[in-house]
C-alpha cells in the first residue's frame, strides 16, 4: 500500500515543526527520512502513525486519510517502531509480541496461525530466546527488536520505524535492515546512519528546519555538497566496492595544534 504525505504541516505547541512536507512512498518501497537533529523527522513520523494530528495537509494511505479511518483500521494499517516505549511494566516477551495482533481480534486467546506468526516474527528478530523474559529485565537493545517482533505480527501494510537501530550492535543492526528490506511493506524509516541509509533505502528525503531539502535516490542525494549544506560535515562519497552504492567516509574537523590537546 502506497503511503502519501500531502502538504503536510505539522506543529508543537503553536510553532510550526514540519512545512509543507510532500512524499510519496511506492508500495513496497523503502523511504529513509535524514536530517540534522531538531530538524523535523520525528514530528513527521508522529503525524504518520497518529500521535500528532497534522495542523494541515494529509497523510494518505492507498489513498485513504489516515487521520479518518478508526483507531483499529489505522492500527491495521500502520505499525510504529519509535523511540517512545510505553512502560511495559512486567509482561513478558510473549505477551508484548502477542499484543501486535490487537487490532485483528476483538479479543480472546490467539489462533494457533497467530502463535505461528509470533513464533516467526521472534525467530527473525533473534528474541525467542528471550520468550518468558519480562520487558523489564531486557537490555535496550533486546526491547527494540521484541518492539519489532511485535510490530511484523501486527501484518501492517505500511511500518514507520524512529532510528530503529538505536541501541542495536552491528550484526542487529543489519539483521534488522535486511529484514525491513526484505519484507513485502510499506517502510519509512528515520535513520543518522548515512552509510546503513544508502544500504536499505530505496530513495533518500532530506529535512532541513522542517522543510524538504532534497530527495532522490541515495545517489542522488548523498552528494559531498548537501553533506556540507545540511549536516554541515566535510566528507568525500564514494561507491561500495561490491554494490555500487554511496559510502560517506566523513572527515574530522580540522583543529589548530594547540586545539584539542589536553591541558
Ligand atoms: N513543544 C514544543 N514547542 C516548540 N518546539 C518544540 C516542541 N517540542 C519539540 N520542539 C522542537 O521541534 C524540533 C523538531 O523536533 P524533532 O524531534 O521532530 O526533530 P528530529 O529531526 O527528530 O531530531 P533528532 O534527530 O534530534 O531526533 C526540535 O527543534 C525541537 O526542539
Amino acid at each position: 500500500m502506497d503511503l502519501r504525505l500531502q502538504d503536510l504541516n505539522v506543529a508543537l505547541d503553536g510553532v510550526r515543526i514540519v512545512r509543507d512536507l510532500t512524499l510519496d512512498v511506492p508500495s513496497g518501497s523503502v523511504l529513509g527520512l535524514l536530517g540534522p537533529n531538531g530538524s523535523g523527522k520525528t514530528t513527521a513520523l508522529r503525524a504518520v502513525y497518529r500521535a500528532l494530528p497534522p495542523e494541515s495537509g494529509a497523510v494518505l494511505a492507498g489513498g485513504d486519510d489516515l487521520w479518518a479511518l478508526t483507531r483499529r483500521e489505522a492500527a491495521r494499517t500502520v505499525a510504529a517502531l519509535t523511540q517512545q516505549h510505553r512502560t511495559y511494566l512486567d509482561f513478558t516477551v510473549t505477551e508484548i509480541v502477542a499484543m501486535g495482533r490487537h487490532p485483528h481480534r476483538g479479543g480472546g486467546r490467539l489462533s494457533a496461525d497467530e502463535r505461528a506468526l509470533c513464533r516467526d516474527a521472534m525467530a527473525r528478530t533473534d528474541v525467542t530466546h528471550l520468550a518468558d523474559r519480562g520487558a523489564l529485565t531486557l537490555s535496550g537493545g533486546e526491547m527494540q527488536r521484541v518492539l519489532l517482533a511485535r510490530a511484523l505480527v501486527q501484518r501492517p501494510k505500511i511500518l514507520v520505524l524512529d532510528e530503529p537501530t538505536n541501541h542495536l550492535d552491528l550484526r542487529h543492526q543489519l539483521d534488522l535492515l535486511a529484514l525491513i528490506a526484505a519484507a513485502d511493506i510499506t517502510v519509512l524509516v528515520v535513520l543518522h546512519d548515512l552509510n546503513l541509509a544508502a544500504a536499505v533505502c530505496d530513495r533518500i528525503a532530506v529535512l532541513q528546519d522542517g522543510a524538504l531539502a532534497a530527495l532522490g535516490t541515495p545517489h542522488e542525494v548523498l552528494t559531498t555538497g548537501l553533506l556540507r549544506d545540511v549536516f554541515d560535515v566535510g566528507a568525500q562519497v564514494v561507491p561500495h566496492p561490491r554494490t555500487g552504492r554511496p559510502q560517506v567516509l566523513l572527515e574530522l574537523p580540522e583543529t589548530s595544534p594547540t586545539e584539542g590537546t589536553p591541558k
